[in-house]
């Protein structure tokens, strides 16, 4: 009798498929397969095999096995399987998260590698109509060992001159100097720095390999040199043939990083992350499938990779909210990592210098070892934060005399300052003195943000954009006019304040292209004096020595939100970004702006002591039965209408009715209409979270058999970030 395999598929179904194995044929967990599935053909990977077939029913079989190994092997087979129970996201999407995009598609597991292209001939033979293609024989001419066909575009030619002179004999494929897989090649270039004496404590309370499984927080003031351990802790732990992990929030943002540890590391280090091509990612993914003793730093989900010799992971700004996807498989890159740790047994470090409330709970019942690291690294000192009463206060672009005046100061010092606003465009909303009309974004329960660069008014939440007025939409009145403060708008302030100065816009708008933030930050990098403006984007990670001032414009957006998690979030933003403040040699200095400058959070974010302010926010976690303490998931509906979301929430609110568990909704969101989607949302929220996984499971079980008014959607958001 013929044996039956078990196969998942890229689809959001909760199910598996059974088919026929040919004879001749043995099969693993994890292995690809075409397969063929209606009409079509696709990519599956095996799950189970020798299962019992279905009764009754006739199967066909595999057509082709893609390759002879699995491109999962067990440990990330068991990791992604444990992730899809927990998160309860079909399993065959989770497994195919794990592959790049050229291998869910079907494409072989071979490196694709670049072309090189060399000159030959004599260019001079060209005629002279031809002086685009004579430009690129001279270019490419400079390069005895040939140059990247990526590098040609990038300069400016096109693949058809390229062509053109390949066709002409003028220019040849040239081998590639490539990089070799031995690991004798990764040998390091420098070494590592001495650490000071606060860092080797912290250092030397880090887990030996040999520990196996051992998590701990490195709690490190900003500014403590964090990365710095971990680079030492790589060099002296990491085996020559072992593999490495180290998450990053977002790479793009701090090129910075990946330089340091390429300094130490050379070749060894690799990169994950959503600007890589197909066949970048295919050539990683190789790598790591192959158990090359690579460091891969990466965004979220590197974690989900088949890594083979995975040895050390760690998990930089642990506390970050782009840890956890936002969408379709909602996981926690952190959580994730933990567990992998876990079951790999192997050590993690989770660094951070505002750690999450949920890792400094572990930590305090014993979970995760608590490492603190208070001092900053060599000559630094933490900055002084004070708070700056702007009631009543004449603001220009949302700056206050003060403030303007100690941004004066510092660059009369010769200093860099650093201005945070916590909304890109303009301004956040355009609106009628007259007749009091403010413009709305049609499609969302939103208003439009007013961008004046681009002359436009942008919904933040969905993509519609419309031409921004000069009168009144509604009643043509003149007094049309912005409201609120957006980077643009104090960056326009700044200028007209400082005009000899330097401004520098950081926020999505400005960095919109491929690796600009590395050119708008190359102004920074000299240490002229300049005035750096932006978002969030500016609160993560960078290390600017020469910035001694943080001008917050406004600290009061967190402290009245009903999302559980604001108040946390904003003081983690704000002392991020405090803590770029005199990470060189001279001290710092922070103000944050407020309405509310008796408000206990802000008070005691002057004494900057984030362990104390996370104790309290703790207690009130507890008091007000929220995570850490309780486990929580959220069940999200969209529809054409409320009423249609609200009915799809009521039926599984029937479904959850189980001891023990308490219910809070259905309810419409914060936005409820968004992108002409209504949306609503139920809470399930207890302290009994393996109970609360079986329930999950149960209701999404029966969901998935249950009619829904077409068009309409739920989702599970198991630990979720936001609740609003
Ligand atoms: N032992 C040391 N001696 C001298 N300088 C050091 C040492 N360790 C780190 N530094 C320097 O101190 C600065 C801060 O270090 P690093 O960026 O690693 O801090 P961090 O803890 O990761 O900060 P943050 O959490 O704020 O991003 C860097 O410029 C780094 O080069
Ligand atoms: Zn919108």
């Amino acid at each position: 009798m013929p044996s039956t395999a078990r196969i998942a598929l890229n689809r959001p179904l909760r199910r598996l498929f059974d088919y026929i194995v040919p004879e001749g044929v043995t099969l693993t967990p994890g292995q690809r397969v075409k397969i063929p599935f209606g009409r079509q053909q696709a990519v599956g990977l095996v799950v189970e095999t020798e299962v019992a077939p279905p009764e009754g029913i006739s199967l066909k079989p595999v057509q082709s096995v893609l390759e002879k190994w699995s491109a999962l092997p067990s440990e990330t087979f068991q990791l992604l399987s444990w992730a899809s129970d927990y998160y309860q996201h079909p399993l065959g999407e989770c497994l195919f998260t794990a592959l790049p995009p050229a291998l869910r598609r079907g494409r072989p597991a071979l490196e694709k590698s670049e072309d090189w292209w060399q000159a030959c001939g004599n260019g001079a033979i060209l005629p002279a109509t031809a002086h685009k293609q004579k430009k690129l024989w001279d270019w490419v001419s400079q390069y005895d060992q040939g140059i990247k066909g990526s590098e040609i575009v990038k300069a400016g030619f096109t693949r058809a001159q390229l062509k053109a002179l390949h066709d002409k004999d003028l220019l040849k494929p040239a081998t590639t100097p490539g990089i070799s897989s031995q690991s004798q090649l990764y040998r390091a270039e420098v070494t590592a720095p001495t650490l000071s004496p606060a860092q080797t404590e912290a250092a030397c309370q880090l887990p030996s390999p040999d520990d196996g499984f051992n998590a701990s927080l490195l709690y490190g003031i900003t500014g403590s040199g964090k990365t710095e351990i971990y680079l030492h802790y790589l060099k002296k732990n990491l085996t020559a043939d072992g593999q490495a992990l180290v998450l990053v929030p977002e790479i793009n943002l701090t090129p910075q990083t990946v330089a340091r540890f390429k300094r130490y590391f050379g070749e060894r280090i690799l990169v994950w992350h959503s600007a890589l091509n197909d066949s970048e990612r295919l050539n990683v993914w190789l790598k790591v499938r192959n158990g090359e003793p690579i460091i891969l730093i990466g965004t979220r989900s590197a974690v989900l990779l088949p890594f083979k010799a995975l040895k050390t992971l760690i998990v930089d700004e642990e506390h970050d909210s782009s840890y956890k996807q936002g969408e379709g498989f909602r996981y926690s890159g952190r959580d994730v990592a933990v567990y992998r740790a876990h079951l790999n047994q192997c050590p993690i470090i989770l660094g951070s210098a505002t750690p999450s409330l949920e890792s400094y709970h572990n930590a305090l019942n014993g979970k995760y070892r608590l490492i603190r690291l208070e001092e900053r690294a060599g000559a630094a000192l933490p900055p002084s934060i004070s708070l700056l009463d702007i009631r009543s206060r004449p603001l220009e672009g949302g700056l206050s005399r003060p403030a303007l005046q100690a941004l004066q100061q510092t660059l009369d010092k010769g200093n860099q300052a650093l201005v945070f606003v916590n909304r890109r465009g303009f301004a956040p909303v355009m609106m009628c003195f007259d007749c009091g009309h403010m413009v709305e974004c049609p499609r969302c329960d939103t208003r439009l943000t007013y961008h004046r660069r681009d002359r436009a008014m942008r919904c933040h939440h969905c993509d519609y954009q419309t031409a921004a007025t000069e009168t009144c939409p509604k009643c043509k009145s003149q007094a049309f006019k912005p409201v609120g403060q957006g980077t643009e708008q104090t960056e326009d302030i700044l200028a007209a304040n400082f005009p000899t100065t330097p401004i520098v816009r950081v926020d999505r708008d400005s960095t919109q292209r491929k690796g600009s933030i590395q050119t708008i930050l190359q102004q920074v990098n000299t240490g002229e004096p300049c005035i750096l403006v932006g978002t969030q984007m500016l609160a993560k990670g960078h290390d600017f020595p020469n910035v001694t001032l943080v001008v917050v414009i406004n600290a009061d957006g967190g402290l009245f939100s009903v999302d559980f998690r604001a108040p946390e979030q904003l003081i983690q933003t704000l002392l991020q970004v405090s803590g770029r403040a005199g990470r060189g040699t001279k001290t710092g200095k922070v103000l944050v702006q407020t309405c509310h400058s008796d408000h206990p959070l802000l008070k005691a974010l002057c004494h900057g002591r984030y362990l104390s302010m996370a104790d309290q926010l703790l207690a009130e976690r507890e008091a007000g039965l929220f995570p850490p303490f309780r486990a929580m998931a959220i069940f999200r509906a969209e529809a054409d209408t409320m009423e249609q979301s609200l009915q799809i929430l009521d039926s599984i609110k029937r479904l959850a009715n189980a001891p023990g568990i308490e219910v809070w909704g259905p309810l419409p969101a914060l936005i409820a209409r968004r992108a002409d989607r209504h949306r609503a949302q139920l809470i399930l929220n207890t302290d009994r979270r393996k109970h609360l996984n079986s329930l999950l499971s149960r209701i999404c079980q029966t969901l998935e058999q249950q009619r829904i008014p077409k068009g309409a959607k739920w989702m599970i958001d198991v630990d979720p970030q936001e609740t609003g």
